[in-house]
Order: C-alpha cells, then structure tokens, then sequence
C-alpha cells in the first residue's frame, strides 16, 4: 500500500508534470505571494473574480480557491457560481474562511459558502474552523482578526462532526495540522514558527491543497500530503533565514527547489 510520504513525492511530481491550472478567487493581501508560491511549486496560477469568467475557467482549471480574507458582499454570488461552476465539472473546491468567527458577516457568509459553492476542502486555522462547526450553537464563535485564538483541542470535536455532516475534508493547521474527512484523521507536524510571523501562509496552504487536489482525486491525501510539503518547505525555509523576510524569500526558493527524495525523507504524516 501507498504511504502517504510516497503519495507526497507522486503528488509533487505529478504537480509538475501537469502544471495545473488553479483558479484563485482570493484576497488582496495574498495574491501575489500564493501566486508566487503555486508558480514555485510547479503549478499554473490565475486570479479571477469576474462571473462571467467563472464557467470558462471551471472548464481549464485543475482545482479551484475560493479565500474570503478581504471579503465585500459583490463577490459572494461569483464564488457560490464558480464553486458550483467547477464541481459540475468534477474540478475540487478548497475554501479558505479567513478571519470566520471574528464578525457575524464573514462568519454567516463563509457558513453560507460552505453550504452552496460545492467545496470539497476547507482549509482554515482553529478559530476559523470552529467558527464554522459550531452552527447549531447560538453563542458567536468568536475569533480576533485572521489568526487563530482556540487550541486545536478545543475544535477538533466539532470539526469532526463538520466533516461528518457535510462529507466535506478538513485541513485544520496550526503548530501540529489535523486532516479529517470525518472517517480518516492524520496528523502533520511540519512546519516552523516562522510561519505565523509573515502573513500570507494560511492562504498558500490553501493554495498548494488546491495544485495537489488537481492531481489527487483522494481530497484527504491531497490535503494531508500538500500541508506536509509546505510545512517541511517552512522548515528548511527557517534554517537559512535570519527573520520573517529572508524566510519569506527562501520559502519560494525552497519551494522550487523540493525533491521527491526531500519530501520521503522529511514528511511528518502520523495516524491520529
Ligand atoms: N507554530 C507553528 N509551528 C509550525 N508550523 C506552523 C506553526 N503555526 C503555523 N504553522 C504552519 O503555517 C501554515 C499556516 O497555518 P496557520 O497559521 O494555522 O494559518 P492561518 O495563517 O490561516 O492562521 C500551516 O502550514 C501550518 O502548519
Ligand atoms: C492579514 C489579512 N487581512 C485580510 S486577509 C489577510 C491575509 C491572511 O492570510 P493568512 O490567513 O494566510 O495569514
Ligand atoms: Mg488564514
């Protein structure tokens, strides 16, 4: 059988190999490094957020991001049309709810993207997925800006229950990420501290799932495998890097430079 540190390096190579397209309805803050960091990695990225390029582009891409991180209420009817727009085409949707949790608008809206754009994955930290199991609670999850405030911990049970209520994958990061599809549960301990001292990070975590999810019809492997890689690139990324901007640069080149060889040796995928 496939250990998911093989089915790391296939799916790195296979990324290469394809150069998917990855469509990206995403946020103004990260545009530019996730694109950066699909381009590294070997995939094709396009930003796009107009509706009348959403059905076009579902029929040339490998996978599709849709990331609410500088959300206005124009672009919530185009990511329910192009979520459904790609998955009619059997292309995967990976969400990415910056900031749920923190204000009733994102937190309604990513609940409401998560029930009508088609997603397959969601991609988020603690608060973020917390803020969106907890639907049947009246309380406000609460959240404080984009980065997280709960512990793993505390979310895993609801996020679990998500997962098995929606068949949707979670990929929940943080120090140690956790990836359910509510039957299966890995554990990912790459990654450096570094990571949460430049913004941006979460959104390329996203992004790569999506380059690896075009190449790897198993959402959960996909997921699993494409968070290890880029915590392992987090890893080697710190080793040379004197602080948040040298590691931002060498993030990219280590990126670029990852081997298959790297990727079986230095992933860190546990059974939970
Ligand atoms: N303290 C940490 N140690 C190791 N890796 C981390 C740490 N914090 C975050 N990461 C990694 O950084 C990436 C972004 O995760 P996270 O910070 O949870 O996202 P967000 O930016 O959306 O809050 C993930 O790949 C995660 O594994
Ligand atoms: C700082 C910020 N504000 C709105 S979106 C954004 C980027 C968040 O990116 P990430 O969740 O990857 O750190
Ligand atoms: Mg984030």
């Amino acid at each position: 059988m496939n250990t998911l540190k093989d089915q790391a390096a296939e799916n790195l190579i296979a990324v290469r190999r394809n150069v998917p397209l990855i469509h990206n309805i995403t946020n103004f803050v990260v545009m530019n490094v996730t694109a950066n960091a699909l381009l590294a990695i070997g995939a094709s990225p396009m930003m796009a957020h107009a509706p009348e390029e959403a059905a076009a582009l579902a029929d040339l891409a490998g996978a599709l991001v849709l990331n609410i991180g500088t959300l206005t209420r124009e672009w919530v009817p185009t990511m329910i049309l192009a979520g459904q727009a790609a998955a009619t085409r059997g292309k995967p949707v990976v969400f990415d709810p910056v900031g749920a949790g923190t204000t009733r608008f994102r937190t309604d809206t990513a609940r409401k993207i998560l029930k009508e754009a088609a997603v397959k994955i969601v991609r988020g930290n603690a608060s973020e997925v917390h803020a969106l199991s907890d639907v049947e609670s009246d309380s406000f999850p609460g959240g404080k800006g984009v980065d997280a405030v709960h512990s793993m911990e505390a979310v895993l049970p609801g996020a679990m229950r998500l997962a098995d209520r929606t068949g949707v994958t979670l990929a929940v990061t943080g120090p140690i990420d956790v990836v359910t599809d509510g039957f299966r549960q890995v554990r990912v301990a790459n990654g450096h501290p570094l990571m949460q001292r430049v913004t941006g990070t979460g959104c390329t975590a996203s992004a790569l799932i999506a380059a690896f999810a075009a190449v790897d019809s198993d959402a959960f492997t996909a997921a699993a495998t494409a968070l290890a890689v880029f915590g392992l690139a987090g890893e080697m990324a710190a080793a040379g890097a004197n602080g948040p901007g040298s590691f931002m640069v060498n993030l990219m080149d280590v990126l670029y430079a990852m081997t298959p060889e790297a990727v079986r040796i230095g992933v860190r995928i546990e059974e939970a």
